[in-house]
């Protein structure tokens, strides 16, 4: 195969000759490099043994992806082109070994949506019902990843998550965000005219409300425990002729088969969810890296202060700071501090040494590639 331009055909039959063409080349490459992922897991296992084989490499991931990014001439847009490859390496992996994902459920919502973006489409899905079983089932080894929400761009941190970390010795391997789009969802069935309820999670019909004041003001809301579940709720509706619509995302809509009303409803567009990807072991460096600290600090005069003092001095970019109380001593805090950096980096570990003689605790929670999608 030449790697020159060939000139694009200019008839109809001609110009589909050349896409069966070229569509038989991508399949034949593309199961040459499953046959190479093959062979990954076989050499993986003869180095590291059964028991404690990794196969999910999300470094090596990230740095695929980001090269993908890189050298993309189009017409096809960088992003577009890395989700086609995002679904290669999952389709790769799930050849090596299906990675059973734990997430925040019901199936349909916005943390199943990170999970997919994050792993592509090819895992086991398990979601859970709250965020603490997320972290025993990847804990346990019943899950070999875990996806949890951490912040909001306007509800602010999950400290559900957060709290989550302070018992737990799972690592951070991942991040994803998400930006959050609703759309107004009716089953097939159903007239969109008809419509006599909107279902959805009370933060989903806060984030829309001024455009269902302007488009839906005579039409109840009903807050539900999940969009998802309004989804199903619209979809179970539908069935027996009731005229009801959901507000959810995209996964929810597929999942449930519903038809989007109005795409992309909410209020603030710019509404973005980070997620964490939670796993069992220590991420190597990708060369965009960030990472994650928990510290205890002392209480007294000057600790915060202390701290963060030597990030300015070795000149590490601190991305983020979170305080919740600690539970152990009344008065006393834990930070949760994000940093630019990977901790085995030369600057960033001597930043940690330096904290780990002023704080009382520190523990890595991980160190991970930047997200790429
Ligand atoms: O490079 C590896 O370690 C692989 O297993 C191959 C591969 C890929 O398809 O490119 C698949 C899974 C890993 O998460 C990373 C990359």
């Amino acid at each position: 195969m030449s790697n020159s331009k060939q000139a694009v055909p200019d008839t109809l039959p001609l110009l589909r000759d050349r896409i069966d063409s070229i569509d038989s080349q991508i399949q034949m490459l593309i199961n040459e490099r499953a046959r190479c992922a093959q062979k990954v897991a076989e050499v993986k296992l003869a180095e590291q043994g059964d028991e404690s084989v990794v196969f999910y490499r999300p470094e090596r991931e990230a740095q695929v992806l980001r090269r993908v990014m890189e050298r993309n001439e189009g017409p096809l847009g960088n992003e577009e082109m890395a989700k086609i490859f995002r679904q290669v390496m999952s389709s790769c992996l799930a050849l090596e070994k299906p990675m059973r994902i734990a997430f925040l459920g019901p199936e349909g919502t916005f943390t199943q949506q990170a999970a997919l973006k994050h792993f592509g489409k090819s895992i086991i899905s398990a979601p859970m019902a709250a965020i603490d079983e997320v972290f025993r089932e990847v804990e346990s080894g019943a899950a070999n990843y875990g996806v949890v929400p951490v912040e909001n761009s306007t509800e602010g941190v999950v400290n559900h998550t957060l709290d989550s970390f302070r018992d737990s010795r799972l690592k951070i391997c991942g991040e994803v965000e998400e930006r959050i789009h609703h759309h107004l969802l009716v089953s097939p069935n159903v007239n969109a005219d008809d419509v006599t309820h909107i279902y959805s999670h009370q933060q989903s019909l806060a984030q829309c409300r001024a455009w269902l004041d302007r488009y839906w003001p005579h039409v109840e809301r009903v807050a539900v425990s999940s969009n998802a579940e309004a989804a199903r709720l619209a979809a179970e509706a539908g069935r027996s002729g009731r005229a009801i619509a959901a507000i959810a995302g995209e996964v929810a809509c597929e999942l449930y088969g519903l038809l989007k009303v109005s795409a992309n409803i909410e209020d603030r567009p710019d509404n973005t969810t980070r997620f964490l990807i939670v796993g069992n072991e220590d991420v190597p460096p990708s060369g965009k890296d960030k990472t994650s600290l928990l510290i205890s600090a002392k209480n007294e005069p000057g600790a915060l202060y202390r701290l963060l003092e030597a990030f300015e001095r070795h000149g590490v970019d601190m991305t983020r700071l979170e305080t919740r109380p600690s539970l152990m001593s009344r008065w006393g805090y834990i930070f949760y501090i994000d940093f630019v950096g990977h901790h085995l980096d030369e600057g960033c570990s001597a930043v940690i040494e330096e904290l780990r003689e002023r704080a009382s605790e520190v523990k890595v929670l991980g160190s991970y590639p930047v997200a790429v999608l």
